[in-house]
């Protein structure tokens, strides 16, 4: 299988996302020589996964130190962030060292904020294994971990060196972290590049797994849609925030959760709610909101949440990163394909906006 590069810029120095098979061989490139040590941050349950990552590094003479972390988000915590700031300072590790994180989005959010922490910010190479991880989470430079008042509130823009997705990995990741990867798929979509809606329409039953007749086509254009958003605003001054859509109400279900519902999940339903945000507001007509619930529900996705949760959720929006002051921001849509702020909506907008989820 060949290799695709998707070339990221707008960061000091350019990267490539790098899908395909036998991607790891870049790895040592990546690192770079100097490195004399290489922490491998990985899900302590995943360590298969990490171990030919380890391997083609101590094969290239970099020494290892393999840091398993806890599953998916319940890494994305201070505690274990300074766990690992801990082994990093007593393996007397450097500026000239390297950081890699293998996982799922919780774990290369989590390596990608301790390799941009530690010593101020070390090289950092990002090998996403779920879908959701190659398409959205390890591209383009966004790290964080949660605190107990919301999602991803600590962190920082650091870009990694390079991004490895081996299309391999993707057969044993389980169905429903496949479907979740698939609501940031459709987000791209929603917000830029159509083509993606009409594949995902095509053969719904072929985008749900990872031999589908399109997979390969909707994770590369998903990429490259991300790639050309932060390579444009790596700092979230301006487009980037598109790439937020659904995300407000999304992060608030996750926390309402404890972050046990899926990112992906929660994201589908956000996106619901900002259709009829802008439906409501005059901007999108009927069938284009009905046109979310409809390419969501078609591979699985949710697109309803309990009414009784309205007030703590609208309560959690005010965190949200995208609000100024007491002015809460949504990202919507103008019409498919072009999405806009929606600055400071009445309370009584987003509740009709929330009634349309509500079950
Ligand atoms: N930084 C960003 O720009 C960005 C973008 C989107 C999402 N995110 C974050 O990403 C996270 C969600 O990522 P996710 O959906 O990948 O969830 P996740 O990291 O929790 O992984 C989901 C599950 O899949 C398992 N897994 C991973 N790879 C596997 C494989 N190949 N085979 C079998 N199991 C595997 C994990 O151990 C975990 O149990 C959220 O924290 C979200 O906030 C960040
Ligand atoms: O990369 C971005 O920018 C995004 O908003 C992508 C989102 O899919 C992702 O979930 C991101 O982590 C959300 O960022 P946040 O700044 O809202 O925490
Ligand atoms: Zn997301």
């Amino acid at each position: 299988m060949t290799a695709t590069r998707i070339g990221v810029g707008g960061a000091a120095a350019p990267y490539d996302v790098v899908v395909g098979s036998g991607v790891f061989a870049e790895l040592p490139g990546l690192v770079g020589e100097q490195a004399a040590q290489v922490a491998v941050i990985h899900p302590e349950g995943l360590a298969e996964l990490a171990w030919p990552v380890q391997r083609v590094l101590a094969d290239a003479g970099h020494g290892v130190l393999a840091l398993p972390v806890p599953d998916g988000e319940a890494a994305k915590t201070a505690s274990v962030a300074a766990g690992l700031w801990e082994r990093l300072g007593q393996a007397g590790f450097t500026r000239s060292d390297a950081v890699v994180g293998v996982g799922g989005g919780a774990t290369t959010d989590l390596a990608g904020f301790v390799g941009a922490t530690w010593l101020r910010g070390v090289r950092t190479v990002l090998v996403p294994t779920t879908l959701l991880g190659m398409v959205d989470a390890a591209v383009g430079g966004k790290t964080g971990i949660n605190t107990p008042e919301g999602k991803n509130l600590v962190g920082a823009f650091h870009p990694p060196a390079g991004v490895l997705c081996d299309l391999a990995t993707l057969p044993g990741l389980p169905a429903a972290d496949y479907i979740g990867g698939l609501a940031e798929v459709i987000k791209a979509g929603f917000i830029a590049d159509t083509v993606i809606l009409d594949l995902v329409r095509a053969d719904p039953e072929g985008a749900v797994r990872p031999e589908g007749r399109h997979t390969r086509e909707i994770i590369e254009r998903a990429i490259a849609v991300k790639a050309a958003v932060v390579s444009e605003d790596l700092r979230e001054s301006g487009r980037r925030e598109f790439l937020n859509y659904g995300h407000t109400l999304g992060h608030a279900i996750e926390r309402a959760e404890a972050y046990r519902f899926r990112h992906g999940y929660a994201v589908s339903v956000g996106m619901v709610f900002a259709a009829e945000l802008a439906r409501l507001d005059g901007r999108i007509d009927a069938a284009a909101a009905a046109a979310h619930r409809e390419v969501l529900t078609s591979v699985g996705l949710p697109v309803t949440y309990a009414r009784g949760a309205w007030p703590g959720l609208r309560e959690s929006m005010r965190v949200d990163k995208k609000a100024r002051g007491a002015t809460v921001r949504f990202v919507v849509l103008d019409a498919i394909g072009s999405p806009a702020i929606l600055a400071g909506p009445s309370d009584a907008l987003l509740e009709r906006a929330y009634e349309a989820v509500a079950v």
